[in-house]
């Protein structure tokens, strides 16, 4: 859309024009392989107002490419212009898996890149809801979570950690297993990958060796999309279709809409554990309401998660603390 000087016009100024409504959005590592196609997605979104892009690197090519897209969007080239007055920013800035690697290799390069843009995000918009895609997540979300506590200033149910790819593919999975997914309630608790557990609601239920099935197609999910790669890359495009999807959401929880229910790894009482992933209900403030975990039919899996998921918490605090 452009206005006589030339200049693009955002959606933000339709808004003050009486045209449609909707918010300001950030993506920082948005030339990389999941960036790129979120970004494209994103800025076909009716919620979207203003997009802004940050990467390291090529930030101006793909901003370029995309603000031919006949929808309002700018790109930014420094990390705290790119955030100022951000409602929801998506960080997936890093480095990915290679076949033979675990997540936890990525530790070392992400938790510095992940404290520096929440550094960012601390003062140029604390009250921004931030979804952190940047592996490995049960580690990023608990650096994010010390970063947003020193500066004061940020809700903690504000930090989402995206685990919502692991439901994705249940939904997927379960449909091999001649399910609907919509008729069987299996929320993925835990955190993300190998410390996720699907628990499935009554009055479903599966067999054992369909539970085993399953658990093992979930956790070994993206290692499966790293083998089959050889080395290209971790899921991309399942996992831009899924930060859509999870972003949507957080966008519709920011619009107050009623019922907006996603999983997700965030700030939690419902185990001893600080941080687990479970169903929350969004809202303006990013998980409004954490819903209890139920009744259990895979305790002891979930034990062992907790298990994991408290080294790798542990590890995450202590990264900023020391
Ligand atoms: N949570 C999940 O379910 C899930 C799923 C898939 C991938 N991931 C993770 O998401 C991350 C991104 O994956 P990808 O496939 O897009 O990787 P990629 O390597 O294609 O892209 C990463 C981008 O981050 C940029 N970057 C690096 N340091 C930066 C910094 N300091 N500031 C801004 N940008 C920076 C790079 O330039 C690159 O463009 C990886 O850590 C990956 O493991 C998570
Ligand atoms: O496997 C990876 O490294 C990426 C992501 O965590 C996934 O589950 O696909």
């Amino acid at each position: 859309m452009k206005v006589e000087d030339g200049s693009t016009l955002s959606r933000a100024d339709c808004r003050a024009k009486g045209g449609p409504p909707g918010f300001k959005m950030a993506i920082v590592g948005a030339a990389g392989g999941i960036g790129q196609p979120l970004a494209m997605l994103m800025k076909m979104n009716p919620l979207v107002s203003v997009l802004h892009l940050y990467d390291v690197v090529n930030a101006p090519g793909v901003t370029a490419d995309i603000s031919h897209m006949d929808t309002g969007c700018c790109g930014k080239l420094q990390l705290e212009s790119a955030l100022t007055g951000i409602d929801l920013v998506i960080i997936l800035a890093g480095v990915l898996r290679k076949p033979g690697m675990t997540r936890d290799d990525l530790f070392n390069i992400n938790a510095g890149i992940v404290r520096t843009i929440c550094e960012g995000i601390a003062k140029a918009c604390p009250k921004a809801i931030v979804n952190l895609i940047s592996n490995p997540v049960n580690f990023t979300i608990p650096i994010a979570a010390e970063v947003f506590k020193k500066g004061d200033t940020c809700d903690p149910k504000q930090l989402l950690g995206v685990t919502m790819l692991d439901v994705v593919r249940e939904n997927t999975f379960v449909v091999i297993l001649g399910l609907d997914p919509r008729e069987v309630d299996v929320p993925v608790v835990g955190g993300h990958a190998e410390v996720d557990v699907p628990v499935v609601k009554p009055p479903c239920s599966f067999t054992k060796e369909e539970t085993e099935y399953l658990t093992n197609r979930i956790q070994n999910g993206g290692t499966e999309v790293v083998e089959a790669t050889v080395g290209a890359g971790s899921a991309t495009l399942s996992m831009a279709y899924t930060a859509v999807k999870f972003a949507y959401a957080c966008l519709r929880g920011l619009r107050e809409d009623a019922g907006v229910v996603e999983c997700t790894f965030v700030a939690s009482e419902v185990t001893e554990l600080p941080f687990f992933a479970t169903k929350v209900r969004l809202g303006r403030s990013g998980a409004k309401e954490i819903y209890q975990l139920g009744p259990l039919n895979e305790k002891i899996r979930l034990e062992k998660a907790k298990t994991e998921l408290a080294a790798s918490i542990q590890k995450g605090v202590s990264f900023i603390k020391k």
